[in-house]
């Protein structure tokens, strides 16, 4: 069934995912997750490692594997890697089973988090080489064009570019807050009934 309460964070890499999740968690008082971190706990090896060794295909698998040991949790914020609604199992998983959110920022701003972080490895060379801020601002472009779609079907979508990370989480608890409300009251009133003998 799907739990309203089970939140998931989507979004490209950089757009804050795992920087804003605990801090929203917090706020709503719900437990929190990095789909990320649990992978490299699962295959007990750096996301670097598995896509070096076992390549990306083999990532996503283990996306999937992880994802759906969550299915029926509530009240957890699940920050997602910046790929996982590429692949079509995890796609389905996530719409089935829990309220989507989308964290939505330009490619400017995600060239500008990114270019110094190394653990990106979508954001590296064919042959594993650091690019410069041009290449990997045209590679944002290039796979948010087909990301963006997916990204756009979540219930809930916010803007991060101008924002401070405090105002993120400050708009986000209220929009959840009140989205959940709804969507929980809305499965209660249309739950079928049970009917008793003498019915
Ligand atoms: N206004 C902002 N909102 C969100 N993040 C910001 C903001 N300003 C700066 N940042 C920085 O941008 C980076 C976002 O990285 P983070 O690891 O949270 O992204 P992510 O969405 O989890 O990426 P990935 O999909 O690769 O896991 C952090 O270093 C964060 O401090
Ligand atoms: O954008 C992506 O496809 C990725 C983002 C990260 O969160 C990790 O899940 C991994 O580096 C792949
Ligand atoms: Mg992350």
């Amino acid at each position: 069934m799907k739990q309203p309460s089970l939140i998931f964070l989507t979004g490209f890499s950089g757009s804050g995912k795992s920087t804003i999740g605990p801090l929203l968690a917090n706020s709503l008082g719900y437990d929190f997750l990095d789909l990320d971190k649990e992978i490299e706990l699962f295959a007990a090896k750096s996301i670097n490692r598995i896509f070096a060794e076992e390549g990306e295909a083999h990532f996503r698998d283990l996306e999937h594997t992880v994802l759906e040991k969550l299915v029926g949790r509530t009240e957890l914020v699940v920050s997602l890697g910046g790929g996982a609604l590429q692949h079509n199992p995890c796609f389905s998983l996530i719409i089935a089973s829990g309220t989507l959110v989308y964290l939505h920022s330009s490619p400017e701003i995600l060239a500008k988090r990114l270019s110094h972080k190394t653990d990106r490895p979508l954001m590296k060379g064919d042959n594993g080489e650091r690019l410069s801020k041009e290449q990997i601002e045209k590679k944002i472009f290039a796979l948010l064009e087909q990301r963006e779609p997916r990204y756009k079907t979540a219930q809930i979508i916010i803007e991060t570019d101008t924002k401070r990370i405090g105002s993120t989480v400050e708009e986000l608890t209220r929009k959840i807050e009140r989205y959940v409300r709804r969507a929980e009251k809305r499965q209660f009133v249309n739950k079928p009934k049970k009917h008793t003998k003498s019915e």
